[in-house]
């Protein structure tokens, strides 16, 4: 776009910004409750609600608190919840066979949560490092993250959680090929409108450090995850991976983490058009949190620039632990 401008003082630009009313009339980005999707802990138990400590405000709940988290949610206008199940370290085993469990925590919350509240769209997370001994998300032989047999077990997984009532699933391995296999799965299966979030640009970054504590994979991580997540400094590689995804069939795709990479949240949608999400994650999370109940900013103001900042850059919408507290604001 080039701007015509008329020259001063025909043109005053504050004009433009003299009062809330014509600032609203102006405004060139919105945030509302519909554009989250709130990624929530869930954990055994009954009546359980942990707090975890590098997230202020963010606990891990038993599946009959995530019900009436969702609910509440919902009734917010948060059209959709995500899960992402701590996992009891004595069900981490080398063929991570919970992951495909039935009746694992994930699947659990997920029936629980769609008997509740059937309008709400539950995503899941297909990966393995919740249910691997090594917190990798994939097979590890000989000390090298396997692809094929790694994407064998994520159809097991997907499967498990479609039939569970998952409306949305979010493969976040980055694996080769897995986004077709799931795909093929799912039709063959009779899942044909289940959804595929594809987290197609995750990089490989150290702003997870919260979120590994808070599903208890800080422990288990042997090495790091550089072989199949991204380099922070490649953006072609991430629009390849894009357009590798949605070739195979992915509906929808997201960038990780959010706040550092708006850059290729902005390519993404200019070069795709396709539905694009971005995923505020732990830390970035932990830092406006964090600095926010210290007083160092003034946490509710930058919480809603953060995610105004998605929505900008071109994002459809945002995976965000401030869901609950950005729709309350929201909605004043
Ligand atoms: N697969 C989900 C994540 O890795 C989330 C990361 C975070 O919130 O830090």
């Amino acid at each position: 776009m080039q701007p015509s401008l008329a020259p001063y003082p025909a043109l005053r630009l504050r004009r433009l910004r003299r009062t809330p009313a014509i600032r609203a009339l102006v405004a060139e980005t919105t945030l509302q409750p519909s554009d989250f999707i709130w990624p929530v802990f869930v954990r055994d138990g009954e009546g359980m609600v942990e707090p975890i400590a590098s997230m202020p405000g963010v606990n891990r709940l038993s599946v009959d608190r995530v019900v009436e988290a969702a609910r509440e949610a919902y009734a917010l206008g948060i059209p959709s919840i995500c899960l992402f199940p701590y996992t009891d370290p004595s069900l981490k085993t080398e063929d991570c066979a919970e992951a495909w469990n039935p009746d694992n925590l994930s699947n659990r919350a997920t029936r629980a949560i769609k008997a509740a509240v059937p309008e709400m769209a539950v995503m899941t997370d297909v990966a393995l490092d919740p249910y691997n001994i090594n917190g990798h998300d994939g097979f590890v032989e000989d000390g090298v993250i396997v692809n094929d047999r790694t994407v064998e077990a994520l159809v097991k997984q997907t499967l498990s959680q479609a039939e569970a009532g998952a409306d949305i699933i979010g493969p976040s391995d980055m694996m080769d090929g897995r986004i077709g296999a799931l795909r093929n799965a799912l039709e063959a299966e009779g899942h044909q409108d289940v959804l595929l979030l594809s987290y197609a640009a995750k990089y490989a970054s150290g702003f997870y450090g919260p979120f590994r504590d808070a599903v208890g994979a800080s422990g288990a991580l042997k090495g790091d995850k550089k072989t199949y997540q991204q380099d922070p400094g490649n953006s072609d590689e991430a629009m390849r991976l894009i357009a590798r995804d949605l070739s195979e069939g992915a509906d929808m795709v997201m960038v990780k983490p959010g706040m550092p990479y708006l850059d290729i949240c902005h390519r993404a949608k200019a070069m795709f058009g396709a539905p694009t999400f971005a995923y505020q994650v732990s830390g970035e999370y932990a830092m406006i949190a964090g600095a926010g109940e210290r007083g160092w900013v003034d946490g509710e103001k930058v919480m809603l620039e953060s995610l105004m900042a998605f929505k900008r850059a071109g994002c459809d919408g945002v995976l965000t632990y401030f869901a609950p507290a950005a729709a309350r604001l929201l909605n004043g």
